[in-house]
């Protein structure tokens, strides 16, 4: 038996609760395994309404701040009792299911590199689209938000993959931050967790249909954002290292940089300004705690409104490849495994109950898969170029 951290969510308030279970037999990431893990439903699960009655966490005021900070603690490295500690956030909850699953098999995702060939092999006669999440997974984790930037060799290299597959960048963030840090033009970029999509300026190869691509499901809710943005900067301005910043549909309140004894009076500010504000739910990132709209809309959602907008709506010849680190990146991971086509990658180094198939442990090795496929990609391209003009050979050879 090992200690398995599970988080349970009453799946509407965005109160999300860590406990520790004991699992029989969990292991790492394990390479070993030959196929992706089975979709959900062939999981053990358990009562979420029993998790809850058990942890009594279905009150609200008090109750759902101390919820709150119990969460940020519990993803917070120094209280995981996890066997390996290196991340900032173990587990997380898949609220759209509204149970949690805890069966081992979900833990077993092997490094998307090690599989390479399955992974290629699956691909065939299909077009890949590649979707990209940016924080953790292009850009390494860092203290400072507004310093998350993404390395030269990393640009080079999605600007190479970009060449050979459609390509999207999906992220929790401001369309226009996330370009200006990702600063490739012939790229999808999808901010504010896929509340605010626009298709390349530079014009696509990729695309088949003719039309722009612009979608903003949550424009009304402007206003109310910067509302509550203004509020959250004057509520947590006498609280050291906390960071309030505006992702245009969405809000992020960042509590990296916040002494922990100070967690408790951080989520109490919050909550102060969201009482006011039912249309909008909290949800958790790494270090975050991230406001936003209570539309049905999300990064799942928006890798949807993408393929449609590429031409692939209803096309069995599609497979989508989703690579992210974050919670949220769980709503893409999920769609992949519903519509059967694709799967997603999970960046992490600790094992996560997820709804990716395969795992990359950080940004370097995002960037050796990314290489990995434009590599193949241009092999098998040459390879089909000299059978065309071998064919061409022997046709002529036939009439002379
Ligand atoms: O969807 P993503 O692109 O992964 O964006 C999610 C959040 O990423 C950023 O915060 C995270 O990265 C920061 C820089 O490394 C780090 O300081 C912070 O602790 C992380 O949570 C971004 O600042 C948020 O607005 C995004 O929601």
């Amino acid at each position: 038996m090992t200690n398995q951290n599970v988080v349970v969510s009453d799946g509407k308030s965005g109160i999300n609760m860590a406990i520790t279970v004991a699992v029989a037999g969990t292991s790492l990431f394990n390479t070993a395994a030959q196929k992706p893990p089975p979709a959900p439903g062939t999981y053990i699960t358990i009562s979420k309404k029993k998790l809850l009655q058990n942890l009594d966490i279905n009150t609200g005021g008090g109750a759902r701040i101390n919820a709150w900070v119990d969460s940020m603690r519990a993803s917070s490295p120094t209280h995981i009792k996890s066997a390996v500690i290196s991340d900032d956030q173990t587990s997380w909850t898949n609220n759209d299911v509204g149970n949690i699953w805890i069966d081992h098999k979900q833990i077993h995702h092997p490094s998307a590199l090690d599989m390479f060939e399955q992974i290629t092999n699956a691909s065939k006669g299909k077009q890949i689209v590649m979707f990209l999440d940016y924080d953790g997974t292009l850009s390494p984790i860092v203290d400072d938000p507004d310093r998350a930037f993404m390395s030269e060799s990393m640009r080079a290299t999605v600007r190479k993959l970009a060449r050979y597959f459609p390509t999207a960048i999906v992220s929790g963030r401001c369309r226009d931050k996330v370009y200006s840090f990702v600063r490739l033009a012939e790229l999808y970029y999808a901010g504010s967790h896929g509340m605010d999509i626009k298709g390349p300026s530079k014009g696509s190869k990729h695309k088949k249909g003719a039309q722009a691509v612009l979608c903003q499901p949550a424009s009304e809710y402007l206003p109310m954002i910067d509302e509550v943005y203004k509020a959250l900067l004057e509520v947590t301005k006498d609280t050291p290292g906390a960071k309030v910043e505006n992702n245009k549909f969405c809000l992020s309140v960042h509590f990296r940089c916040v002494d922990e004894k100070k967690w408790t009076e951080l989520a109490k500010q919050v909550g102060s300004v969201l009482e006011g504000y039912p249309d909008l739910r909290l949800t958790q990132g790494r270090k975050v705690l991230e406001i936003r709209p209570t539309i049905k809309w999300d990064k799942g959602k928006a890798l949807e409104f993408l393929l449609e907008s590429l031409g692939y709506a209803n096309c069995t010849d599609v497979f989508p490849v989703y690579i992210g680190d974050d919670r949220t990146d769980e709503d893409a991971f999920k769609v992949l495994r519903e519509r059967g086509q694709g799967f997603g990658i999970l960046v992490s180094k600790t094992p996560k109950d997820t709804n990716a198939s395969y795992s990359l442990q950080e940004p370097s090795e995002v960037m050796a898969f990314l290489r990995c496929l434009v590599d193949w990609k241009k092999l098998s391209l040459r390879r089909q170029f000299i059978m065309r003009r071998r064919l061409e050979e022997i046709k002529m050879t036939l009439s002379n």
